[in-house]
């Protein structure tokens, strides 16, 4: 699956809230590393030249929940504008009339930065009622802080339950690169690990057990493995409480094939200063009490260079040794020598976090590689193989092979026939599908014909709300299969909430009409959903699972393979109340699954299972970018024009 991007959505003329890491080292108000906000230009410049209206959303540093004049983002704004060249309007609030009357007044092309996102408590607790007032600002938002992708906070996750989210150009290259090197790195595969904690790299390790060809153990951590092994490290930093996951490591790397190579030598001192007396020793010499490891030493960077040479991918996180001194910095920077050699001979290198990119820039390298991640933590978790929430959270592409993909419309008991035929006549002008998905229009009974007549030279298929399962008689009222095969209606929707709580529909009479519709070559929508006090009370799965199980009973997998799922929580048909997309994509993934267990999993991946429910163009794209959810049956949005609109949503986004 792939991710929707700034470059699949409209943007001209919208409010695009754009979630930015610009959490940049500031010392004495002066930013001193300005490569989070350099990364971010290109996906705002993008957006400013399409005619957005850009706001811009950013943690700094790690307030607790309140103001803190220390970590404003005034200077980071005021930066940006030098860097843009524009002006840049900042607003010293996260929410209120201020921000309100700054979103109101900013114009095409214009960007305005609102203070840090951390100010607010519900932050980093993901409030969803902050994350609604945030998206209640904008139209979309564009996720480019891979930074933070690891955090699942308001600002970044939780504000996409409420608008959709795309990635911005960032957020898109972090994930192709790190995807690579996690999925099918080209080999050898090196990766080269240091940095201070091996708490904060385990992760990486096992899960890069399974990938890399050999891991090159240099920075602080390398001493928790030597003393794994038995080797005097003296007052250099070992984590005692990691020496057994350092032996577990070694081992497992033996039963995998994976080469650790370990330093031969380290550059000593006795205190972590500029100037101080070092000297280098060799690792079997052993390293007396009072000193500690500070640096590989020169016979190491060698070994190192001689690992690292034949290497068709390499990923490096964590230095070293202690970069930030000049003495300590030799094996930094001939290691990020070594990197840039073999990257100019095809080598794909990735720099994964915040102080190894800081030593490439030191070492004015940071260009010479392929790819240099604006996060630490983040490339480390991705490094893992973990999901990102400020990644799963991003709206994914359409595959068209992937299953069939449908925008029904049921008019419920709306439209007379001159109505309904002057409005699918415009339907026919305006919706262009490109084979990518099937449109249903779903009239009342007395409007089917007229509507199957124009639509009959189009690709929009006609439907009927309802039917009787007897093929005729004493049924007053009732329409049979049969009436409707007649006049060309191909599908049907069954167990609509409404006919299942006004109408007392019982899911008996529903199984009826359900194989009814089956046996006579009709497409059933069978819909499903709970209401509000069944959700309230924790009962949303035994619901869905006892509505489809009664509908399907009796069914076998061939007569029911036509069938499409229609998951319509009654609390939000008619109401203007949405399922947020995490809670759609929840009970959708819930259904799936069911019918993976009720038949195969061929039958389930290959069930559409629409959502419905206050379906409208703000809020479509949320919804049809989750992955199980594969299109929409529409209410209220299907009488109007809006209808086009979802249309052409997902025309942008099925590849
Ligand atoms: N031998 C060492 N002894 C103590 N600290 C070290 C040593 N080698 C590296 N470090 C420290 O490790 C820190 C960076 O580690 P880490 O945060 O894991 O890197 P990254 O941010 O790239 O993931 C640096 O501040 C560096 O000074
Ligand atoms: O600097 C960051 O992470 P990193 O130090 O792991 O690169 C991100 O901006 C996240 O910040 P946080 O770790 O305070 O949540």
């Amino acid at each position: 699956m792939e991710k929707l991007t700034i470059k699949d959505v409209e943007l001209k003329g919208k409010k695009v809230i754009m979630r930015v890491d610009f959490n940049v080292p500031i010392k004495d108000g002066k930013i001193t590393d300005e490569t989070r906000i350099k990364a971010a230009l290109n996906t705002i410049k993008y957006a400013l030249d399409k005619g957005a209206k850009v706001i811009l959303l950013s943690h700094l540093g790690r307030p607790k929940g309140e103001k803190d004049p220390q970590f404003s983002l005034k200077p980071v704004a005021e930066r940006l504008g030098e860097l843009l060249n524009t002006n840049v309007y900042f607003v010293d609030e996260t929410r209120g009339s201020k921000v309100e009357e700054a979103v109101s007044e900013l114009k095409e092309g214009e960007v305005l930065v609102l203070e840090n996102t951390r100010f607010e408590k519900g932050e980093t607790k993901n409030d969803l009622e902050l994350a609604k007032y945030w998206a209640s600002l904008a139209d979309l938002h564009v996720n480019d802080a891979f930074g933070t992708a690891h955090r699942a906070h308001a600002s970044n996750v939780g504000i996409a339950n409420f608008i959709p989210s795309v990635a911005g150009f960032l957020m898109e290259k972090e994930i192709e690169f790190l995807q690579k090197a996690v999925e099918n790195p080209e080999k050898p595969y090196v990766v080269i690990l240091g940095g201070a904690k091996v708490s904060d790299k385990i992760g990486v390790i096992n899960n890069l057990l399974n990938k890399a060809d050999k891991i090159l153990i240099g920075g602080a951590m390398m001493f928790t493995f030597l003393k794994a092994l038995g080797k005097n490290v003296g007052s250099s930093l070992v984590e005692e409480d990691k020496l057994n996951v350092a032996k577990e490591i070694l081992e497992n790397s033996k039963a995998k094939g994976v080469e650790i190579v370990l330093p031969v030598d380290t550059v000593i001192a006795q205190k972590i200063e500029a100037g101080v007396e070092k000297k280098t020793v060799k690792i079997d010499d052993g390293i007396s009490e009072g000193w500690m490891g500070l640096d590989i030493g020169a016979e190491t960077i060698s070994l190192f260079k001689e690992k690292i040479s034949d290497a068709k991918t390499i990923v490096w996180n964590g230095p070293m040794g202690v970069f930030e001194i000049d003495d300590f910095a030799f094996g930094t920077k001939e290691v990020a020598h070594v990197i840039a050699e073999v990257t100019k001979k095809g080598c794909i290198s990735i720099i994964g976090g915040g102080d190894s990119a800081a030593a490439a820039e030191k070492f004015g390298l940071a260009s010479e590689f392929s790819h240099v991640s604006t996060g630490g933590g983040a490339s480390l978790e991705f490094l893992e193989g973990k999901e990102l929430p400020g990644i799963s959270s991003i709206s994914e592409k359409k595959n068209l092979n992937e299953r069939k993909f449908i925008l029904a419309a049921n008019w419920k008991m709306n439209k007379t026939n001159t109505e309904a035929a002057e409005f699918v006549s415009k339907l026919v002008g305006q919706i262009k599908t490109e084979d990518k998905f099937e449109v249903i229009v779903c009239p009342p009974y007395t409007a089917l014909e007229k509507v199957r007549d124009i639509t009959s030279s189009s690709n929009i298929k006609v439907g009927a709300q309802n039917v009787y399962y007897e093929d005729k008689g004493a049924y007053t009222g009732e329409i049979s299969v049969n009436m409707l095969k007649d006049i060309g209606v191909e599908y049907v929707i069954l167990g609509h909430s409404e006919r299942r709580h006004i109408f007392k529909e019982s899911d008996g009479l529903i199984n009826k009409k359900l194989k009814k519709v089956i046996v006579s070559g009709l497409t059933p929508i069978l819909c499903v959903g709970e209401q509000l006090e069944e959700r309230e009370k924790g009962l949303t799965f035994n619901v869905v699972e006892r509505q489809i199980k009664e509908a399907l009973y009796g069914l076998t997998e061939e007569e029911a393979r036509t069938i499409v799922i229609a998951y319509e929580p009654v609390w939000a048909i008619g109401t203007g109340k949405v399922a947020t997309p995490n809670q759609a994509q929840e009970v959708h993934e819930f259904i799936r699954d069911l019918l993976k267990d009720i038949f195969n999993e061929e039958f389930a991946e290959n069930t559409a299972i629409l959502y419905g429910g206050s379906i409208k163009p703000n809020n479509y794209l949320g919804l049809f970018g989750k992955p199980d959810i594969d299109g929409g049956l529409v209410g209220g949005a299907s009488l109007t024009e809006d209808f086009v609109e979802l249309a052409n949503i997902m025309k942008e986004i099925i590849e």
